[in-house]
């Protein structure tokens, strides 16, 4: 274990870190800030959750004087949301050190960044789309960049980024460092790093054990039609504090936002066709807790980090292995334990199998929960919430009314009553019809789940870490009770965080593995896919 003050980063950068409550560094901070300090190229893998933004922007922000003027330092992320969010994060790690950073994304007006740009900050966070749209207009000048970070660096060349990214580094100078991390690192990886990074460290923070994160892993295996009360009657029971349920597409996202509000949930949908200012509205809402479910597409799956979310459910299963751990790694950050189901319909338990084979870890089935498991759950969770208002004892204004009511009816009649009220009437069977989306058919790769050869326990590349550092999923890496803005509450009583995944395999991807990310590109049912090539993309 580590502590922060042992990589002799600066007061400043320490003391932002105290107020934030991290106490010890995660194994790829520990791992990764001495080599950053020590100007190194790197390329860090390490599971979702576990502290990857702090692991490259600590290092980055001591670095970096306050009095620079100039632009010295690019992180690129692949979606905007992500974007905003490290912006938000280096902005807390540089607080008193006072480095100004902005973050430069597609869909918000062009002429207030420009203007923003003028304040001169020192680190430029971008999705790579509208980076670009500045370098050419020479609204961002990289002649004096030193240091780049790619984060999510794999979904980048996924989602068809690759050129942009090209063209973007050859603008930046040679003499720089370079640092990569995701999660996941497929082998596509290499070709970005060989070309653009020199002689990197590799870092890979897996564990040994399965058991690494703290999130349980379930699937229920449901036709497609029995989805959506499959989703009612989850919700129901477990009553989560924030949930994320993954659709495929932007349809199926909008459709099923309807729907759950119609049944009365607090749900809203993001996906890349709304308005930035709606996706920001969204967002708002999520991290705020004013609406307790978010429906998403994939753009919500990489890095987004909200706390209080306490279950992710893919109402379809993911493409790809990749995206499936990077959407269930939105629940069982920082120490904290998470639900992760997926539905399963008969046709795709193949395609189950093989994101179990390659992400090496078994995922249990359940019984989907009866209705009158569902009320039940419900009906309980209305009765804590009303045990915890008595307890807060904070009720006078309706004491009159109460003692009125009781002296004309029976106390259990009245309760009963009340309860009913209070939990809500959500019946299944309100008429409520999703467009079915086609089962998922893949295109096999092969189910290789070693690195090009390389032996499965080990990570990626040169493997400097090796997994002694398997601790990482267990323990709390943040003081309770601190100043920080995590943890909303902790009293879910959901799944005992046996769960967990090895993704060593991720390294492995097997030549052709764009294969069935470009029947996404096509969608076969009029739903329209998250992910394009390039050339259509709206979501930058
Ligand atoms: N040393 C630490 N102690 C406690 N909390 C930490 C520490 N480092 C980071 N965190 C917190 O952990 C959470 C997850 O961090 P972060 O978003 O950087 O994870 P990540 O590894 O990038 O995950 P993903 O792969 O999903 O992007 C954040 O809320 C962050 O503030
Ligand atoms: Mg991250």
């Amino acid at each position: 274990m580590s502590t922060f003050t042992e990589f002799g980063l600066e007061p400043k950068v320490l003391q932002a870190i105290t107020e934030l409550g991290f106490e010890e560094a995660t194994p790829i901070q520990a791992k990764s800030i001495p080599l950053a300090l020590e100007g190194r190229d790197l390329i860090g893998q390490a599971q979702t959750g576990t502290g990857k933004t702090a692991a490259f922007g600590l290092p980055l922000i001591n670095k970096i004087a306050r009095e620079e003027e100039r632009i010295v330092a690019l992180i690129m992320a692949p979606t905007r949301e992500l974007a905003i969010q490290v912006a938000e994060e280096i902005g807390k790690l540089s607080r008193f050190k006072g480095i100004r950073s902005l973050p430069i994304y597609g869909g918000q007006d062009i002429v207030r960044q420009i203007r923003a740009l003028k304040k001169k900050p020192q680190i430029i966070i971008g999705t790579p789309g509208r980076l670009l749209d500045h370098i050419n207009r020479k609204t961002i000048k990289l002649d004096d960049v030193q240091t780049v970070i790619l984060d999510e660096a794999d979904e980048m060349l996924d989602m068809g980024f690759m050129e942009d990214i090209q063209s973007i580094l050859k603008l930046v100078p040679e003499e720089r460092q370079t640092m990569l991390f995701s999660a996941t690192m497929p082998t596509n990886i290499q070709k970005l790093a060989q070309q653009f990074l020199k002689n990197p460290e590799h870092i890979s923070v897996i564990p040994k054990q399965v058991s690494a994160p703290l999130i349980d892993q379930a699937y229920f295996e449901v036709h497609e039609r029995q989805k959506f009360d499959a989703l009612s009657r989850l919700l129901d029971m477990e009553s989560p504090e924030l949930a994320i349920v993954f659709g495929r597409t932007k349809r199926r996202v909008d459709e099923l936002a309807e729907a759950l509000s119609k049944r009365g949930y607090s749900a809203d949908g993001l996906h890349g066709d709304l308005s930035q200012n709606q996706r920001d509205a969204v967002m708002r809402k999520f991290r705020d807790g004013s609406i307790d479910v978010l429906v998403a597409t994939d753009v919500a799956a990489r890095g987004l980090d909200v706390s209080g979310v306490t279950h992710v459910v893919n109402f379809d299963l993911p493409q790809d292995p990749e995206s499936y751990v990077h959407r269930i790694g939105r629940t069982g950050r920082a120490g904290k334990e998470g639900a992760a189901y997926s539905f399963v319909t008969p046709r795709e338990m193949d395609h189950l199998h093989f994101i179990e084979r390659v992400t090496r870890h078994r995922i249990t089935r359940k019984p989907l929960p009866s209705i009158a498991e569902a009320i039940e759950g419900k009906q309980r969770i209305t009765a804590e919430r009303l045990i915890e208002l008595v307890d807060s004892g904070d009720l006078n204004e309706y004491k009159g009314i109460a003692i009125q009511l009781l002296e004309q009816y029976d106390s259990v009649n009245l309760l009963s009553a009340a309860l009913k009220l209070v939990t809500g009437d959500k019946n299944e069977g309100s008429n409520i019809e999703l467009t079915p989306e086609e089962p998922i058919r893949v295109k096999r790769r092969k189910p290789d789940i070693r690195s090009n050869g390389r032996k499965p326990s080990g990570s990626y590349g040169s493997n400097r870490s090796g997994s002694s550092n398997g601790s990482s999923g267990g323990g709390s890496y943040r003081r309770e009770g601190s100043s920080s803005s995590s943890n909303r509450s902790g009293s879910s009583s959901y799944g005992s965080g046996k769960g967990g995944y090895n993704n060593s395999g991720y390294n492995s991807r097997g030549e052709g593995t764009r294969d069935y990310r470009a029947s996404d590109r096509k969608p076969r049912t009029g739903g329209s896919s998250e992910r394009r090539p390039s050339s259509t993309r709206t979501d930058n």
